[in-house]
């Protein structure tokens, strides 16, 4: 499902950030990147979700070789994937309906089509009674579930995650977790960059540890 092969990421300033990477993430499986801060885990989550590009080396996304897509086709590419951020980027003066809504009114869904995806969405992260609320009155955890649904509220094939519990608490970090875990059962395919190891070890789930842009496996996915 996602196939790195040999990239190096090199940013304009020069530094490179990703060096010579191979990873292989297989459909319906889930891992987690771990590494220091630096390490390159955004870079490499903006690679497959194409907001940033290789310098080197080829990336295959859902049977999609990146490299021959031109920025045009960028945004279909972007309707298999979900973005989860850790701070998620939720607008403040729409509700939290709306906020989940918003990647389907974009899409160009029809509206009864919109209300029931997005209640579907609110409902698999436990916030249907939140619809209405404004999203400056939900706790920080209710917040990053709000940003989740969001996410998968398109049904995504691959979600991705980018320290999705930075600023919550041990219990909620774990719940969190819990909730990709669930969707990762039904089938998504899902890569967390996350620092908390005490937490992601005690998952069970592979783990990809980069330094300093250089893969260091420890239970990796598989190798590529
Ligand atoms: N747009 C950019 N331009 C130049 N350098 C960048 C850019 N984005 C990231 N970098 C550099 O690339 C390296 C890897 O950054 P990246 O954000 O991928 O690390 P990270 O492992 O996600 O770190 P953190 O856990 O702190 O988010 C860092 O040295 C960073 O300063």
């Amino acid at each position: 499902m996602i196939h790195l092969k040999n990239v190096t990421k090199r940013y304009p300033t020069g530094h490179e950030a990703l060096s010579r990477i191979n990873l292989k993430l297989d459909k319906g499986a889930m891992a987690f990147l771990t590494g220091h801060s630096g390490a390159g885990k955004s870079t490499l989550l903006k690679l497959i979700a194409l907001i940033e590009r290789p310098t080197r080396g080829r990336l295959i996304v859902n049977d999609q070789d990146l490299a021959g897509m031109a920025p045009r086709q960028v945004p279909y590419f972007r309707r298999q994937i979900g973005i989860i951020f850790q701070d998620h980027h939720l607008l403040h003066d729409r509700s939290v309906f709306d906020n989940v809504a918003l990647p389907l009114v974009i899409q160009g869904y029809r509206q009864h089509e919109i209300a029931r995806r997005a209640r579907a969405a609110l409902d698999r992260v436990g916030l249907l009674h939140k619809e209405g609320a404004a999203p400056i009155t939900l706790s920080s955890g209710e917040q990053q579930r709000v940003g989740i649904a969001r996410a998968v509220v398109h049904k995504p094939a691959i979600l991705l995650a980018d320290e999705p519990t930075g600023n919550l608490d041990p219990e909620l970090s774990r719940e969190i977790m819990e909730l990709f875990i669930r969707f990762n059962q039904v089938g998504t395919t899902v890569m967390i960059a996350s620092h908390d190891l005490e937490l992601i070890s005690s998952l069970g789930k592979p783990m990809v540890r980069l330094h300093e842009g250089h893969l260091q496996r420890e239970r990796a996915p598989e190798s590529a």
